[in-house]
């Protein structure tokens, strides 16, 4: 038998006296690609920040990368040359700098004793990786200049540098977040070089679909114990990897059928809303609707949810119901939350929540003034609703008292979720509500969204996420260069949407 590329022992960790991760194990193989797959808070972005010495181990965990042992404790400082590289989520990149720097940062060529760096070294070390890889990227180009896929293959060449080849490690926590859906076969053609080598892969991912489609072999996490470890792909689907996730049978539900909703007067209407990409954006969602706002990376959907909640500057208008309309310039959220609209932002920690903050001050924070009286502000609905939407949204742990910033990432998602719709909104709008959380809290943020419409908001939800927008959503948008090109409605599927978006229909230019 070969060495294993990386083998993991007993590794535990315990916050605060509780164990979150316990006894965990896993072997990756010479050349191929493992997924480590589990609900949120089970226990795997802890497991990467275990081996890669962000967090200390408990005593007694082991991890060995090609036979070597390599901690624990690990030493971050020396986990390249021991052949351990991370891509993290976010591609980890400095957009100012060039593809060269972005590269070889920490790891510049040096002359003699002069150490000076020597950019024609580090220039050529590049150029042969992206050799290896198959872009051609100049050196010297600004990372801020590259497309998407580009960006994506300079954060894997500084994963892959100096790698002995077919040696070593590289580990993707859920990189392909990060990835728009049109440059993401090029991502795994990437992957695949790289095992076709001998190296190991590890990707940590929701995408159960990604999954199955780029991965050899699953091992889950629940409750911070591997329930099953190197499960072959070829055994699973759809199906059963979400059983090996929840524990349970789930997936999504169709609900715009599951869930009917009446459509009601008033709404909000959206006069040319613009800024950044967004060119001029009009459309009128009722009460009771639910409305998708769909486009690939280039049609500005990344920025349109913040303009229409006067988050961001830009122009254009709102109109809630029969109030006054809300003209933007200026960011002018308050007068939106003050009209019922509701906004869930991508970026929790910049604009969502509160994380030094308790789940219970976060949940109830903005329902203060309505709920409370100007003399007392009350403790008994504050425990009562923030206790329903910990069990509405299955919050782990569910601990009203305990600060934001300590839940997994999905957890923090679900109570940015409760939050809002805990003032039944007028207009609700999600902006990519389903990245980062589990198969399982994907459909309970879908079902909430559609619970909402039911109950009488406008919904709006922009998403890249296809299969959300099919299974909640009355109609969809189509956004291509800051408009509207297309709508569809229901009845429709993910594949037609997929259809509308990235591919032209025949006839258009
Ligand atoms: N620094 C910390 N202090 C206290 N608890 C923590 C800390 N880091 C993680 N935890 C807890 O450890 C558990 C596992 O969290 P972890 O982030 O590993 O989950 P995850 O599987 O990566 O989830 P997600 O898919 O949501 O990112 C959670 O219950 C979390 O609240």
């Amino acid at each position: 038998m070969s060495t294993p590329r990386l083998e993991v022992r007993n590794l535990s960790a315990t916050f605060t006296g509780v164990t979150v991760l316990d006894n965990a194990y896993l072997t990756l193989e010479p050349g191929e690609v493992h997924a480590l797959v589990g609900q949120n808070g089970s226990g795997k972005s802890t497991l990467i920040k275990l081996i890669s010495g962000v967090y200390k181990a408990d005593h007694g965990g082991e991890v060995y990368v090609d036979g070597q042992r390599i901690g624990t404790p690990v030493h971050p400082s020396s986990l390249h040359s021991q052949g351990l590289a991370f891509v993290h989520q976010d591609l980890g990149l400095v957009p100012d700098l060039t593809v060269r720097e972005n590269v070889r940062v920490g790891r510049h060529a040096t002359r003699g004793f002069t150490r000076l760096i020597d950019k024609k070294k580090d220039a050529e070390a590049v150029r042969k990786t992206m050799e290896f890889l198959g872009v051609d990227i100049k050196p010297e180009t600004k990372v801020g200049a590259l497309v998407p896929s580009e960006r994506v293959a300079v954060a894997i060449a500084r994963a892959l540098q100096e790698r002995v080849p077919g040696s070593g490690v590289i580990v993707f926590d859920e990189s392909s977040r990060a990835i728009p859906p049109d440059a993401l076969d090029e991502f795994y053609g990437h992957i695949k070089s790289i095992t076709a080598q001998g190296t190991a892969v590890l990707i940590v991912s929701h995408n159960l679909r990604e999954v199955l489609k780029i991965s050899d072999r699953v091992t889950a996490l629940r409750n911070g114990k591997v329930v099953e470890m190197g499960v072959p792909t070829s055994s699973l689907d759809e199906a059963s990897i979400t059983r090996l996730v929840l524990g349970r049978d789930g997936g999504l539900d169709d609900f715009v059928n599951t869930m009917p909703s009446e459509v009601r007067e008033g709404g909000i209407t959206i006069k040319n809303i613009g800024g950044g990409r967004i060119a001029g954006v009009n459309s009128h969602i009722s009460r009771g609707e639910v409305v998708g706002f769909t486009g690939n990376l280039d049609s500005g959907l990344s920025t349109l949810a913040p303009l229409i909640a006067g988050a961001i500057p830009g122009g254009g208008s709102i109109q809630v119901d029969d109030q006054p309309e809300i003209k933007f310039g200026k960011p002018n959220s308050a007068a939106t939350v003050k009209a019922g609209v509701a906004f869930i932002p991508q970026d929790r920690h910049g604009q969502g929540l509160a994380t030094e903050l308790t789940v219970q001050e976060n949940v109830t924070l903005p329902h203060l003034r309505s709920r409370g009286k100007p003399w007392w502000i009350g403790q008994k609905w504050q425990r009562e609703e923030t206790l329903s939407v910990l069990d509405a949204f299955n919050v782990t742990p569910a601990d009203r008292k305990a600060a934001v910033s300590t839940f997994s990432g999905g957890n923090q998602q679900k109570v940015l979720m409760g939050k809002w719709l805990l003032g039944g909104p007028a207009v609700l709008i999600l902006d990519d509500p389903t990245q980062a959380v589990d198969v399982g809290a994907r459909s309970s943020v879908l079902s909430s969204a559609r619970q909402a419409a039911v109950d009488g908001a406008a919904v709006i939800l922009c998403s890249s996420e296809v299969e959300d927008l099919a299974a909640v959503c009355d109609r969809v948008h189509v956004l291509e260069n800051g408009i509207v090109v297309r709508t569809l409605k229901q009845p429709l599927s993910a594949d037609d949407i997929l259809a509308a978006t990235y591919s032209k229909p025949k006839g258009t230019l």
